[in-house]
């Protein structure tokens, strides 16, 4: 697929190794994410994807191996230290304030951002309201980038799961990373909320240069979108390669496509 320029490795993952007492979830896994690329990990369930996202964003650390990000390489790091380096994360299972409306959940993906103390933020005055309109004019660009103007001010508990995840979508761009991590972003939806939200990613890595990794069962959808494709099984690295290499790869058809898609 060549829609604008792939530049050069900009998260490099080696040897990785996670253990969960007797359970091997994963088992030395290498592969590179290059900058503007969309790269997919596919596999079957309980292949070690959700585990790989979660080494690479810091909730687990990995019992092996290494991880450089941006020529900084780290086996230990927490979830905020790699947010502040700029790599953002969607969940598989929502993590949104169900209670909060759609532009409250949006903004706490601004918080990282936020220099006024606490005080100054409670008060409202001075350097700090100033600070708030700026981030609400930010997190306003992105709800009309989502489409979900309509629904500003709705407890995101009461919207449809495909505009949550598209509110889990926008709370990770409010973080304006260059490195996004998305968790089967289009699970349980329906064609054409699968539609809306392919068109979102494309867009948000054509226009906005950033480097998504992206883990889906959809394999229409991997294969369009997808520039590379690296793929796990029982927590095993069996295929790494463009969409078209890792159709045609045979440990890849035995253990996930069954037949050539
Ligand atoms: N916190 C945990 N504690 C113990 N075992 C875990 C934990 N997280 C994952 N595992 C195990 O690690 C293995 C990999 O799970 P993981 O969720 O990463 O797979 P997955 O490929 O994302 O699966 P799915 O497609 O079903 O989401 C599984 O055997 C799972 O049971």
């Amino acid at each position: 697929m060549q829609r604008r320029h792939i530049g050069d490795v900009i998260l490099d993952i080696r040897n990785i190794a996670l253990r969960f007492g007797g359970v091997q979830a994963l088992t030395d896994i290498s592969f590179d994410v290059r900058e503007h690329e969309i790269r997919a990990i596919i596999g079957p369930n309980g292949a070690g994807k959700s585990s790989m996202l979660n080494c690479i964003n810091g909730v687990y650390t990995p019992t092996e191996g290494r991880i450089t990000f941006r020529g900084r390489t780290f086996s230990h790091m927490n979830p905020r230290q790699v947010a502040e380096m700029g790599v953002a994360r969607t969940f598989q299972n929502l993590a949104l304030f169900k209670g909060m409306s759609v532009i409250d959940n949006i903004m706490t993906g601004r918080n990282l951002q936020i220099k006024s103390n606490i005080l100054l933020q409670a008060l409202r005055i001075g350097p700090a309201e100033r600070e708030e309109i700026r981030h609400r004019a930010f997190v306003e660009k992105i709800i009309d980038f989502l489409e979900i103007q309509a629904w500003r001010k709705t407890p995101v508990g009461q919207l449809p799961y495909g505009l949550q995840k598209r509110v889990d979508l926008g709370r990770a761009l409010a973080m304006q990373p260059q490195v996004l991590l998305l968790d089967e972003p289009m699970a349980g939806m329906n064609i054409e909320e699968k539609q809306d939200m392919c068109r979102f990613i494309l867009e948000i890595n054509e226009e906005f240069g950033t480097t998504i990794v992206l883990i889906e069962h959809d394999m229409g959808v991997v294969m369009d979108i997808s520039d590379r494709v690296v793929v796990l099984d029982y927590g095993k690295k069996i295929g790494d390669g463009t969409p078209e290499d890792v159709r045609n790869n045979d440990d890849v058809i035995r253990a996930y496509l069954g037949t050539a898609h």
